[in-house]
């Protein structure tokens, strides 16, 4: 292949390059592939309604997320074991995010401390994510270690009670790695750095499936930090998120890795922003590998736009210097598609902007 020029030709470069098993575990869904299926296919369904003749020479991309100015809306996604793509695994993503002045979210479940992405990568605007762990004294450990290394806001995966059914083969990290954030932490005599039972025995062992809403109030109320529900798919819990402290959404249903069968993402966008849109921060991910994706999705309401998988092919195919690209590339299509659609200024990107292909059918 010549010169790499999208997202999915990263996609096909990095099939050649990295590890079959990790390739698997990145790409996979859940079930029979639906929702995986139904998250690319729900943006093609939408049109643009471009507005001509409004001074686009200038493009502003610029938004300010809890008190931040970032450059632009896209940021990158918590995305679990990133040295499987490359040996700088997380370190290389965050400072690509830093050198794009834009957003990297760091898993729990990383190849790399969380101390050591912090002070690697120092000039990035960071966030952490956790879940809540069955031992609580493990969740307080994370979040106080959070906090102490700079992040800004906590983001709580609550899509993740249970393990989404994957069909891979059984997946085990190489040996020369771990997930470092728990490396010399044991419970019971186990090894928390170590997945060699499977991440859905891992999760079904650590995570805590009991959580309800009280566990939320617990968690805000634990932390000055902003906390961010990742994975809510309805208004209603959206509105519940609201009301047990949380400062922020991410729209979410993890990439059709968890629950086979939900809408897309960008499907349920609507009906959250109309919802709690002017009280808290929505933001969104899931099948988002085109700039005029993260364009439909700013029109719908969402404050920012996460990419997932597209960051673990740039990262797989040239480390640091990949995910810059394949941040440089949306950028690109972000800024063309804004052009060409009339809006110099993110707040000028409007909801009337972007209708369903249904919209058409009376011709
Ligand atoms: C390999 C991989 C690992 C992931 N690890 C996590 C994780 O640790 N925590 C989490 O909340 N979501 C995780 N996700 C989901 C992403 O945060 C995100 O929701 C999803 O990838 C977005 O969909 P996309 O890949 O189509 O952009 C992971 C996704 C992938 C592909
Ligand atoms: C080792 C703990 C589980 C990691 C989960 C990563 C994830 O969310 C995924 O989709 O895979």
């Amino acid at each position: 292949m010549a010169k790499l020029v999208c997202v999915a030709h990263y996609e096909e470069k990095c099939k050649g390059i990295i590890s079959k098993p990790a390739l698997d575990y990145y790409r996979v869904g859940s079930g029979e592939e639906e929702t995986l299926k139904r998250n690319k296919e729900a943006f093609k369904k939408l049109r643009i309604r471009p507005r001509v003749l409004r001074n686009v020479e200038n493009i502003d991309m610029s938004v300010n997320i809890f008190g931040h100015k970032l450059e632009w809306p896209v940021g990158i996604s918590p995305s679990a074991m990133q040295k499987m793509a490359h040996p700088e695994g997380e370190v290389a993503s965050a400072r690509a995010a830093g050198k794009a002045g834009s957003l990297f979210i760091l898993s729990s479940a990383s190849t790399t401390s969380l101390e050591e992405v912090a002070e690697k990568a120092p000039d990035t605007y960071k966030w952490f994510h956790l879940y809540i762990f069955k031992d609580r004294n493990i969740t307080e450990n994370l979040v106080r270690r959070a906090e102490k290394a700079g992040y800004k806001a906590l983001v709580l995966t609550v899509d993740q009670p249970v393990f989404g059914l994957r069909r891979i083969e059984t997946f085990e990290l190489p040996a020369h790695l771990n997930l470092a954030n728990f490396a010399n932490i044991t419970k019971d005599g186990k090894d928390l750095s170590d997945t060699s039972s499977g991440l859905a025995q891992y999760t079904a062992d650590m995570f805590d499936a009991t959580m309800t809403w009280k566990d939320i109030e617990w968690f805000t109320k634990f932390t000055k930090l902003p906390v961010i529900l990742k994975g809510i798919l309805t208004k209603e819990d959206a509105i519940l998120a609201l009301n047990h402290g949380c400062k922020g959404i991410i729209v979410s249903n993890h990439g059709g890795r968890q629950f086979d069968g939900v809408p897309s993402s960008i499907e349920v966008l609507p009906e959250i922003v109309d919802a709690v849109g002017k009280e808290m921060l929505v933001t969104f991910d899931s099948g988002v590998y085109l700039g005029v994706d993260a364009f439909k999705a700013l029109a719908l309401g969402a404050k920012m736009v996460f990419l997932g998988r597209a960051v673990l092919w740039g990262l797989g195919v040239d480390g640091q210097k990949g995910v810059e690209d394949v941040l440089s590339i949306i950028r690109n299509e972000l800024s063309v598609s804004m052009a060409l659609a009339g809006s110099s200024k993110i707040d000028e990107i409007r909801k009337d902007m972007v209708v369903h292909e249904n919209y058409f059918s009376k011709l």
